[in-house]
């Protein structure tokens, strides 16, 4: 295929594909990560005409990298980024200066559901702690290693905190007579002597989305270097779950307030609207059971003891719902649940549920708006796949980018993939 109208006035530009494309229509262009696509015509936000072998098409602009080298080389400037990145990738002092005030700590602590769960842990399996040595990583105020220390009877507790609020923390396990077995160490993780390897490595490292903050990799980084050959990790899985959603609250507030306001017509803010509130995700969204669109599922399973730091790069996860009930479809809603495998073979694994159908957590959970609502009759498929792109510069940020197709039992053609890309946030 060839379009014929070539938009020759802007020179082609290099793209990478970020990950395999699979054209879905006839007009669209299939490729593989780190494909070098030449984009011609960026026809719209989502859609760009790009060429790759001699083949032309639409490709998802969400799935393409500007070629950093290449885009350098066009302006004649080769900066060395090494020496000018003026900000740290991980925000480290944002982060953990965030962390170091009694808001966080106070609303994490504040939340039963959360804390309660990691109580129970422990709490069950208390015998088997018995003369064990825990790693609490990114402990906080030492809540879970309290709980280890007054719960159990473990040989040592190495509670590991970046922040300031580790200052406190050593008096906190002092006034809980708990100086014994908790020893408290300030630090990054991957920056901390401990004084030996661990049999359980804890931790409460889940952000919005599972992910968001990637704390995970500290977690993973502090596996490889601390646990010991069989020992174990808590939480040992976690699972990020996604349902297609209403959101009419949300939609109503955001962008029907827009239609008539005081009797005005304001609707020419709508597309700024959109843009505004649409094209991020939002956090702490409480999605109500009624609003679910079809039965959740699992889009993406981590094994907590096999996952490696570059699998964190790219994952990518598959879904097809079957819609239950009529109703406006006006986004994805996700969530996450980990669990906590038994110390004592065959008894129960032990799970904290962040969803919409259990206790609300400080997390709630994340919605991504589509751009606009679909009516649904009830009995179409929406299928798809979700893929998380952690930003290769600012290592705690990600894109969601999900995309789908609904197909109906009545439509025969061949259904229009749609695909949406969230920053989150950079
Ligand atoms: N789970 C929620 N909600 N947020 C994540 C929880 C983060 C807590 O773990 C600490 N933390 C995060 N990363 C590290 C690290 N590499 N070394 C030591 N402490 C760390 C933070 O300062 C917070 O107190």
């Amino acid at each position: 295929m060839h379009q014929d109208n070539e938009d020759y006035t802007n020179p082609p530009e290099e793209f990478i594909g970020l990950s395999d494309f699979t054209s879905c229509g006839s007009d669209q262009l299939s490729f593989r990560a780190g494909d070098r696509l030449l984009v011609h015509t960026k026809t719209s936000a989502d859609w760009w005409w790009a060429e790759l072998g001699g083949l032309c098409g639409y490709a998802p602009s969400s799935y393409l990298k500007q070629d950093v080298e290449d885009s350098y080389l066009n302006q004649g400037v080769k900066e060395d980024t090494s020496e000018n990145t003026s900000e740290d990738p991980w925000q480290d002092e944002e982060y953990f200066g965030s962390y170091g005030t009694l808001r966080l700590q106070l609303e994490m602590l504040s939340d039963r559901a959360r804390t309660e769960a990691y109580r129970q842990v422990i709490l069950t399996n208390s015998a088997p702690l018995k003369g064990k040595v825990v790693m609490d990583l990114g402990c906080g105020t030492g809540v879970i290693s309290l709980f280890c220390a007054r719960l159990a009877q473990p040989k040592a507790v190495y509670a590991v905190e970046a922040s300031s609020i580790a200052e406190h923390t050593e008096t906190l396990v002092r006034q809980n007579g708990c100086e014994e077995v908790v020893t408290v160490f300030q630090g990054r993780a991957e920056e901390l002597e401990l004084p030996g390897t661990v049999d359980i490595l804890i931790s409460e490292w889940m952000g919005n989305c599972l992910l968001f903050e990637f704390m995970v990799e500290s977690v993973l980084q502090a596996r490889d270097r601390w646990l010991r050959e069989g020992g174990m990790m808590w939480p040992s899985g976690a699972s990020l779950c996604l349902v297609p959603c209403q959101a009419l609250d949300y939609y109503t507030e955001r962008m029907v307030f827009w239609e008539q306001p005081y009797g005005l017509d304001f609707t020419a803010l709508q597309s700024l609207a959109q843009s505004e509130f649409f094209s991020r995700p939002r956090f702490s969204h409480l999605l109500k059971p009624e609003d679910c669109l079809a039965t959740p599922c699992d889009v993406i399973t981590l094994d907590m003891l096999t996952l490696h730091v570059t699998d964190l790069e790219k994952l990518r996860g598959q879904f097809t719902f079957i819609v239950e009930k009529a109703g406006t479809f006006h986004g994805f809603t996700s969530w996450f649940r980990v669990q906590f495998q038994s110390l004592e073979r065959d008894k129960t694994t032990l799970e904290l549920d962040t969803g919409p159908y259990s206790e609300p957590t400080h997390w709630k959970q994340t919605l991504f708006m589509l751009d606009g609502p679909i009516l649904l009759l009830g009995g179409e498929t929406v299928s798809g796949i979700i893929l998380l792109h952690r930003n290769p510069v600012w290592r705690r940020h990600m894109t969601v980018t999900i995309q789908w197709s609904i197909s109906s039992t009545e439509e025969t053609g061949n259904c229009m993939v749609q695909s949406k890309s969230f920053p989150m946030w950079r």
